[in-house]
């Protein structure tokens, strides 16, 4: 019988994080052999299963990331902050990561391409199967609109979220913006709700939403004159994301090869995830 991969889950504590602990209690090939945080959390310690929702599993939440060292594979859902410091250790313990965290600044993105140079990395904003196919069909359907199509892309998320527009908003942005020919960051109108923003043609604009307990919901507009398509995603529950994790890390952990890989590769799909 083969080993069961060794995961390392950094954000343990956090509504994603204890998602990934519940999906590894039922996991067949994989499971949790460590449990961290930040050196300022107050979960330090407590139980990583108990404080899940699952069984006691006597795994508790640490902020030693050196501990990074006993798995094969991490899974990192912490948050933004602290992000490059994280990279640093996964690379110098040579242990492939999974980033699942949004928000990055232009360092964080650079430190994840420099982290790529030697080990195997991949930044998925979001992990579920469906959004990665959303992305590969806004590419083609602005790859056939082209420039006459207005292409807006509203998202929708909990009020605890921290970043905006949300890192599936910005993938599906470059999604739209590269089957069309463009830089995102040539067209991008990131707060479409500013009135101080006169509209430009050829722009993508984003609008954000934030009520209540909503998971993950994102639209995509692409309208001419006369007719409109809107290619939505909805997620209801976390788990959608922990099973794309896990999924992604049972792929990166046989990446031989440094690189920084993304959902598209992991699905075997053309546009980033
Ligand atoms: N890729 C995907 O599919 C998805 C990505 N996300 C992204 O994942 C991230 C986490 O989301 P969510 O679980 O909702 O957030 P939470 O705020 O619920 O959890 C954040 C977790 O990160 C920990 N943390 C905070 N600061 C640091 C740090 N400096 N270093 C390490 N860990 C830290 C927190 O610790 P403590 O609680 O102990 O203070 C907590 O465990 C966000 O960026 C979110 O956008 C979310 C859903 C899906
Ligand atoms: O913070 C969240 O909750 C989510 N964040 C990700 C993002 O920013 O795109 C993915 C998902 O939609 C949930």
């Amino acid at each position: 019988m083969t080993k069961p991969l060794d995961i390392a889950l950094v954000g343990a504590s956090g509504r994603m994080g204890k998602a990934v602990v519940q999906a590894l209690v039922h996991a067949q090939h994989a499971r949790l052999a460590v449990a961290l945080t930040h050196a300022d959390s107050a979960h330090i310690g407590k139980d990583s299963g108990t404080l899940a929702g699952a069984n006691e599993n006597n795994i508790p939440i640490t902020a030693d990331i050196t501990q990074v060292a006993q798995a094969d594979v991490v899974i990192d859902f912490g948050l933004a902050e602290g992000l490059e410091q994280r990279v640093q250790a996964y690379v110098q313990h040579a242990i492939p990561a999974v980033i699942c965290v949004t928000g990055l600044t232009s360092s964080q993105i650079h430190s994840l391409h420099q982290g790529a140079q030697i080990i195997p990395l991949l930044h998925a904003a979001n992990t579920s199967v469906g959004i990665n196919l959303l992305a590969a069909l806004t590419a083609e359907a602005s790859r056939v609109l082209g420039t006459e199509a207005d292409i807006e892309i509203l998202e929708a998320h909990h009020t605890r979220k921290l970043d905006a527009p949300s890192g599936t908003a910005l993938v599906l942005g470059e999604a739209a913006a590269q089957g069309r020919g463009q830089r995102l960051d040539d067209v991008a109108e990131l707060n479409r709700n500013d009135p101080s923003h006169r509209y430009e043609k050829g722009s993508i604009g984003f609008a954000t939403l934030r009520a209540g307990d909503i998971v993950g919901e994102h639209t995509v507009y692409l309208v001419v004159d006369g007719e409109r398509i809107e290619l939505s995603h909805r997620v209801s529950k976390r788990s959608t994301f922990a099973d794309g994790a896990l999924r992604a890390a049972r792929w990166l952990a046989e990446q031989k090869a440094p690189g920084l890989y993304a959902m598209k590769d992991v699905l075997g799909l053309d546009a980033k995830g």
